[in-house]
This record gives structure tokens, C-alpha cells and sequence, in this order.
């Protein structure tokens, strides 16, 4: 059964600590938003579970496997700004994980199609990444995380560098995604907004050295729609998390 548990991780960078005996947990199908100020450590976090940042103390365990200090095996990433490679095409980019794992050619292209198309590019499969918007960069950033069927996802503010009607399109994109694959989902946001629309479950982070404030299920059914962002519990719960947070950095 698909799990994640992190254990008491530290770390700080040239004596500044970013992270002091963080632990969290994510069980199967649950997808779970770390929601805090900029700069509280939230993306060291990820990339400490993503193993490419080292802690200096603790332990991630995935699935049952200790995988502190070590990439690959299980997790996809996606990242704020596009990490596309500029000399492959959209269609062998989200194909990459699936070569390197020694998929054949016939499989990873069937397979990078299906997850091209549940982005809605079908179309772009052969176009370069300088010809795509930054919109469609992130989409098949996601397509390429979701490709190699990870048992966990990473996602860094994924929608950070877009526009706020592109962000809107690609949320609903990813929870419709979501909703069919139901992987394990870690996803760093500042958007209050964002984290309750997208999550099962937020973890609301103090300014640094980052711990959590409060941890809140969000009540909302699935499948999550739009127009729930204009409920009065919606509205509610933004408000009361956007004081919490506000109280904390001003603390
Ligand atoms: N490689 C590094 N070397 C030195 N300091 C670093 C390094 N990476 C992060 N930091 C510092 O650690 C702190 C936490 O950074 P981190 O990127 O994890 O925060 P964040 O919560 O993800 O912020 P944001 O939302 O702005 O991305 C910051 O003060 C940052 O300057």
C-alpha cells in the first residue's frame, strides 16, 4: 500500500535552520498541500523528500523503502518554471522517465501519449518546448510526472509563474487528473485559495524555521468545481487561514 512517512528531518544551510524535527505523513490517495510564507523552507522540504537536497537529520520512507538521500525510485517532480529538456520534443520529454527506466520506444510512446492527451496536447506531441506557451510547458511537466506512475508526486508550486487565468485552467487540469489517477500528491503553495480547492488535507507552516501551525482536512466533496471557491465554507476557511498566517509572520 502506497505510503509516505517523514521522520524528525532538520536542516539548516550555513547555521540558518530551515527545518527543525519536521514529520509528516501522506497515506494513499490523499493529496496534500504544505501551505506557508515564502521562505519558511517548504520547497527544502520537498527536495528533501524528492532526495536532492541532503538533510541533515531524519528519514524519508516510502512505501515501506528508506529513500532518505536518494533520487528517483518512485517519486515524480514537478517544479515552478519549466525544466524542459530544450532538445526533445513535448512527446519525448514526458517520455524521458519511462526511457530511462528501459521502456521500449512503442510502450513509452503509447504511454506519453495517453498522459499528453490528459493534458490536452495531443496536438503538441512534436513540438519543441521554445514553441510552447508557458502554460502548456507546465502541462507537460505534469504529463511527464504522472508518466512513470509514480507512487508519489512532488509538485513546487507548479502554477507559481503563471497567469491567474492559465493557473485557474491548469488547477481544474490537475484535478481532473488527480481525481482519475488518485496518486499520493505532496504540492508546495503560498495560494490559500489554491490549497483549498486542489487538497485533501493542508499543512499550514509557520515563517522559518517552518512547523506546522495547524493541520486542516478540507470538508469539500469531490469532484472538486469551480464554482465551490464562492461557498460561504470556502470563503470562511480561507479567511480564517490567512488570519492564522498573517498572525504568525507579524509574531
Ligand atoms: N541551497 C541553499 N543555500 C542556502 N540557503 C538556502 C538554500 N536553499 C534554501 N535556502 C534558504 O532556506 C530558506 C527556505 O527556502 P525554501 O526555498 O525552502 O522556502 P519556501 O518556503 O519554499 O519559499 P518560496 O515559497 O519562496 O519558494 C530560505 O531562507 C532560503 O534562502
Amino acid at each position: 500500500m502506497a505510503h509516505l512517512t517523514v521522520s524528525n528531518i532538520s536542516k539548516s544551510f550555513a547555521g540558518l535552520p530551515v527545518l527543525v524535527e519536521q514529520s509528516l505523513e501522506v497515506q494513499e490517495g490523499e493529496f496534500v498541500a504544505l501551505l506557508g510564507p515564502s521562505g519558511c523552507g517548504k520547497s527544502t522540504l520537498l527536495q528533501i523528500i524528492n532526495g536532492l537536497v541532503s538533510a541533515d537529520s531524519g528519514r524519508v520512507v516510502l512505501d515501506g523503502k528508506d529513500i532518505t538521500g536518494r533520487t528517483g525510485s518512485g517519486r515524480g517532480m514537478v517544479f515552478q518554471g519549466s525544466d524542459l529538456f530544450p532538445w526533445r520534443t513535448a512527446l519525448e520529454n514526458v517520455a524521458f522517465g519511462l526511457e530511462v527506466m528501459g521502456v521500449s520506444k512503442a510502450e513509452r510512446t503509447r504511454r506519453a501519449m495517453h498522459y499528453l492527451h490528459m493534458v490536452g496536447l495531443d496536438g503538441a506531441a512534436d513540438k519543441w518546448p521554445h514553441q510552447l506557451s508557458g502554460g502548456m510547458q507546465q502541462r507537460v511537466g505534469i504529463a511527464r510526472a504522472f508518466c512513470i506512475q509514480p507512487s508519489l508526486l512532488l509538485m513546487d508550486e507548479p502554477f507559481g509563474a503563471l497567469d491567474v487565468q492559465t493557473r485557474d485552467i491548469l488547477q481544474d487540469e490537475l484535478v481532473r487528473i488527480w481525481e482519475a489517477e488518485r496518486k499520493m500528491v505532496l504540492f508546495v503553495t503560498h495560494g490559500i485559495e489554491e490549497a483549498l480547492y486542489l487538497a485533501d488535507r493542508i499543512l499550514v507552516f509557520s515563517k522559518r524555521p517552518a512547523h506546522v501551525l495547524k493541520e486542516i482536512t478540507v470538508p469539500f466533496e469531490r469532484p472538486r468545481r469551480e464554482d465551490m471557491k464562492l461557498a460561504p465554507e470556502f470563503l470562511e476557511l480561507r479567511r480564517e487561514i490567512s488570519d492564522l498566517l498573517r498572525h504568525d509572520i507579524k509574531a
